[in-house]
């Protein structure tokens, strides 16, 4: 108990100085955290631990609850007044007694603040609830995810604890039938929350351009290079499974004077409903693309792939990898994969988990240095450089065809 004791003031020390410290970097901020989930592994006793990690799916619902009833919406509506429990089950018509069950538990979670009894009031995490970044992932999570990962204990008993392979056999096809992506084409409703969870999952985070250096590492090369007779103009990136565009039209809003073309690809049902409108901004074309096809857009300045190589298992990845490199043009070409590059020991856990969903819902993984190394190999590419913040956080892996 002592050694715990010292532990937690060491700790506690040093987040005190990161607390204080005058500038903080990514990397200081992910280190806070870590510190304080140590800081609670070493206060609370093992039977606290137990009771704190079994308890989560409970409140999981709760939120799910709270945000289907629209208990943040209100609270947030009425800013810094307090809202009567039943105020807030008035609308969806919801039983008082059974609502401040759920509310218990989602002031506890420090999603709003009790004012009183049975009156609550918002706090600075309720806002989220009630935007577009919170409730899709919230609904995304929950509704989309939740039921695979409920069965993977079940389903890898039944697979003898061999790890998932390939993309027809994962813990989401045994839990609903359908793989992830063939699900999402035959629900619209969860598509749309799950597209939805794509465009606003990285906002108050920096993106893949935010990291890469794009005005030196791509534009001038890009201006400089001869142009493609029969295109027109270069193309200066394509972002492969780009979803409905959200990282180009970011992009272009960055770095306003792009010189090239920037194409989006995804499933046709993806790019219908793109972010822009391709007759108001003629710099984006969105074109429907499947990426185990041969890639249609040769010689590209560069290929950029954010968060596709997760979702597929190795074999996958090849074939699409295989595509990428067919259509790249030797000395000029970039592949840019923008995904996590795990760590060889001490995972954050937010990564460590992230590789556990990819594996339930598609066969797919996270990567370290050296398994994206033997998998870019394997497809005819070598690493060129890994653009990264935070160590084990997410990254650019920059490619180029091998000599
Ligand atoms: C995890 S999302 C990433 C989206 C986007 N790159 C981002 O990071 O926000 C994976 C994307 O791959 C697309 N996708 C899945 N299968 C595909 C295929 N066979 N061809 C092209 N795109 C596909 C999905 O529609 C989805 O937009």
């Amino acid at each position: 108990m002592k050694s715990h004791q010292g532990d937690a003031l060491l700790l506690l020390d040093s987040i005190k100085q990161s607390l204080t410290a005058p500038h903080s970097t990514s990397a200081d901020h992910a280190q806070i955290l870590a510190d304080i989930s140590r800081l609670q592994l070493a206060v609370e006793t093992p039977l606290e631990t137990i009771y704190r990690i079994g308890h989560q799916t409970w409140q999981n619902a709760c939120v799910r609850i709270a945000l289907e009833l629209g208990v943040f919406d209100t609270l947030h509506a009425k800013d810094a007044d307090s809202v009567g429990v039943q105020e807030l089950a008035s609308a969806p018509g919801a039983d008082t007694v059974f609502l401040v069950r759920v509310m218990r538990v989602v002031v506890a979670l420090g999603l709003c603040d009790e004012a009183g009894l049975n009156e609550y009031n918002a706090n600075p995490k309720t806002k989220i609830m009630t935007t577009p970044q919170g409730i899709s992932s919230f609904k995304s999570w929950f509704d989309i995810f939740t039921p695979a990962a409920v069965k993977l204990p079940e389903y890898m008993r039944s697979q003898n604890y061999q790890n998932p392979t390939q993309s027809t056999n994962s813990a989401f096809v045994y839990a609903t039938g359908s793989e992830f992506w063939d699900f999402l084409n035959k629900t619209p409703i969860q598509s749309h929350h799950f597209n939805d969870f794509m465009a606003t999952r990285r906002q108050g985070k920096p993106s893949w351009y935010d990291i890469y250096p794009v005005d030196q590492e791509l534009l001038f090369s890009c201006s400089n290079a001869e142009t493609n007779p029969e295109e027109g103009r270069d193309v200066l990136l394509v972002d492969v499974g780009g979803n409905r565009g959200h990282d180009l039209v970011k992009l272009k809003t960055k770095y306003p004077k792009l010189d090239g073309r920037l194409i989006l690809q995804d499933l046709p049902d993806v790019v219908a409903h793109a972010s822009f409108d391709p007759e108001d901004d003629k710099a984006i074309e969105a074109m429907p693309h499947d990426f185990f096809q041969p890639q249609p857009v040769r010689h590209a300045r560069a290929y950029h792939f954010r968060a596709i190589f997760h979702d597929w298992p190795d074999d996958s990845c090849r074939r699409i990898l295989s595509h990428t490199a067919a259509a790249m043009k030797p000395c000029y070409s970039k592949l840019l994969i923008s995904e996590f590059v795990l760590p060889d020991a001490a995972t954050a856990l937010f990564p460590a988990t992230l590789d556990i969903q990819m594996m339930g819902l598609h066969a797919g993984m996270e990567r370290s240095e050296k398994q994206w190394q033997i998998l870019l190999d394997s497809a005819g590419l070598e690493i060129v450089k890994i653009w990264q913040e935070v160590k084990g956080g997410e990254a650019v892996i920059e490619a180029v065809l091998k000599n």
